[in-house]
């Protein structure tokens, strides 16, 4: 009994990690806390043995073999999930065995946590890791106090600590921020698409990849024009191919392309454009085309809401019958740029100037979205007064500010990104607007000339003369076609002869 009393003071006197310590050796829960923390090798081991208990070596042979197969044919017959689920299994994986692990240290090391009245240190907690095409994504949710900028400042830091080149701040709802470890700058490789999706919505157009790995789409309703500019070889022709090649799949979409660098960029579209020009030197020609899309224009302008009910043709269905017509003008300092023509030249250059000028400020309610590409992108070539009503633009590489700023505006002096600073060998690469206004960094994709030429002819059958373009598609019902006739009387300049040179 002296005893039994002896030994119960001795184990209340014991510190309590000693007691617990020793009542889990006794109960057996320190093993089952081993089993459970390594639940997944424990669950391999027990198929294992059940599987050779249980038909020998063929059934561990089978078991090896089975898991494999099934993924795989999983990943051959529904690559979504199987995708979803093992970057499920490859995130949780990382949060638990390395960010979780280092959180804390790293956290301390960058000066992000909170130390309590009572000396208790708070550290944000690591809820999720996702995985983002550039690197693991951390969800964290943020100590009382703090603000997404508290991270932003110390981005250099997280980078340090968590030994990734850098680190992205966003904050995805109050109290939460996102953290990207960018380990790979996916702007670096080119994108290279063997196929081009065909554009179903003209509000959601894919163009190109941004900095994060995503695709960036544009919405096309309601836009008037594009400026594009960049030093030659910078991209611009092949990125405007790859965005040509989803549209034109889009039956209510019409493409007219006047290419002034006078070669064979633009040949592939030829048998699907409404009207195609590469002529530099007689610009007559030119100006007839551009002359049609301004009646076009014009005549959408003056007869849309009488004949179709609404004045403004982004309010109405997109239909094959009245398709949005793509403009691009490709080198359009050819046309522009009037130094050292003669004066009949010049003249005509001036004309066809005043029409896309015309294009560039009016075209929005007529479904007609001009498109200005430049590899001299001087206030020359783009006139501030065109640029300035372009809502999207483009810059891929450039050689000054002063360059950067004709096309993107004064918006670029105050910006972190520059055109200025795309490098020589980042073909594609481009600084964009956002829809809030940002500038930021983006990659075209890469469509090779002869698949856009094939995407061109298998959809031949959508093509539409530019002068057909005030009167109904072949395959329209009675009632649009007598709104077509209507158009028709009503046309003006857009009933002139069709160009294709
Ligand atoms: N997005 C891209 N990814 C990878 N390479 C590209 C990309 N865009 C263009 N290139 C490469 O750069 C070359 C030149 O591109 P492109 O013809 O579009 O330049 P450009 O700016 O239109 O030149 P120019 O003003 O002389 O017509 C292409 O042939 C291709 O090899």
């Amino acid at each position: 009994m002296v005893n039994a009393l002896r030994f119960l003071r001795a184990v209340l006197v014991l510190p309590r990690p000693v007691v617990g310590g020793a009542v889990s050796v006794l109960t057996g829960w320190w093993l089952i806390r081993l089993l459970w923390r390594f639940k997944a090798p424990v669950a391999v081991v027990c198929a294992g043995l059940y599987a050779y208990s249980a038909f020998g070596w063929l059934g561990v042979v089978m078991l090896v073999v089975a898991l494999p197969l099934l993924s795989l044919t999983w990943r051959a017959v529904h690559p979504r999930s199987h995708g979803w689920f093992v970057g499920r299994m490859v995130a949780r994986h990382r949060l638990r065995h390395v960010h979780r692990p280092r959180w804390a240290a790293v956290i301390r090391a960058c000066e992000l946590h909170k130390t309590t009245p009572t000396g208790d240190t708070l550290t944000p907690s690591l809820d999720k890791v996702s995985l983002a095409p550039v690197g693991d994504m951390l969800h964290v949710r943020l100590l009382p106090g703090q603000a997404p900028a508290d991270y932003a400042r110390q981005a250099d830091d997280l980078a340090h600590a968590l030994g990734v080149p850098e680190v992205r701040v966003a904050s995805s709802a109050p109290g939460r921020v996102e953290l990207t470890l960018v380990e790979r700058n996916v702007l670096a490789e080119p994108v290279v698409l063997d196929d081009v999706p065909a554009v179903t919505d003209l509000r959601v157009v894919r163009f190109a990849i941004g900095e994060d790995g995503e695709w960036r789409t544009r919405n096309y309703a309601n836009v008037s024009a594009e400026v594009g500019g960049g030093v030659p070889g910078s991209g611009k022709t092949a990125g405007e191919t790859s965005l040509a090649c989803g549209l034109i799949q889009n039956p209510a979409v019409q493409y007219v392309v006047i290419d002034g660098k006078g070669g064979e960029d633009w040949s592939w579209i030829v048998p699907r454009a409404a009207a195609y020009s590469a002529e530099d030197e007689h610009l007559d020609t030119v100006l007839q085309v551009v002359e049609q899309v301004h009646g076009l224009m014009r005549h959408r302008l003056k007869t849309q809401k009488t004949l179709r009910g609404e004045a403004n043709f982004w309010n109405l269905p997109l239909e094959a019958q009245h398709p949005v017509v793509f403009l691009v003008v490709d080198e359009v300092q050819t046309f522009t740029d009037t130094k050292g023509m003669d004066p009949d030249t010049k003249a005509t250059a001036q004309r066809i100037t005043a029409r896309l000028s015309a294009l560039v400020k009016k075209g929005r309610s007529a479904g007609i979205i001009t498109r200005l590409l430049t590899q001299k992108p001087t206030a020359d070539a783009i006139p501030t007064g065109i640029r300035d009503n372009a809502s999207v633009r483009t810059a891929w590489r450039v050689m000054s500010r002063e360059s950067a700023e004709a096309i993107l505006g004064p918006v670029v002096n105050d910006a972190d990104v520059s055109p200025v600073d795309i490098g020589e060998a980042h073909r594609g690469v481009a600084v964009v607007a956002t829809d809030t206004g940002r500038l930021e960094r983006v990659r075209f994709p890469l469509v090779d000339e002869h698949t856009a030429q094939a995407i061109a002819t298998r959809t031949t059958a959508l093509r539409r003369d530019l002068t057909d373009l005030g009167t109904p598609a072949p395959d329209t019902d009675t009632e649009d076609s007598e709104q077509g006739d209507g158009a028709d009387q009503g046309e003006t300049e857009g009933e002139a002869a069709g160009v294709r040179t």
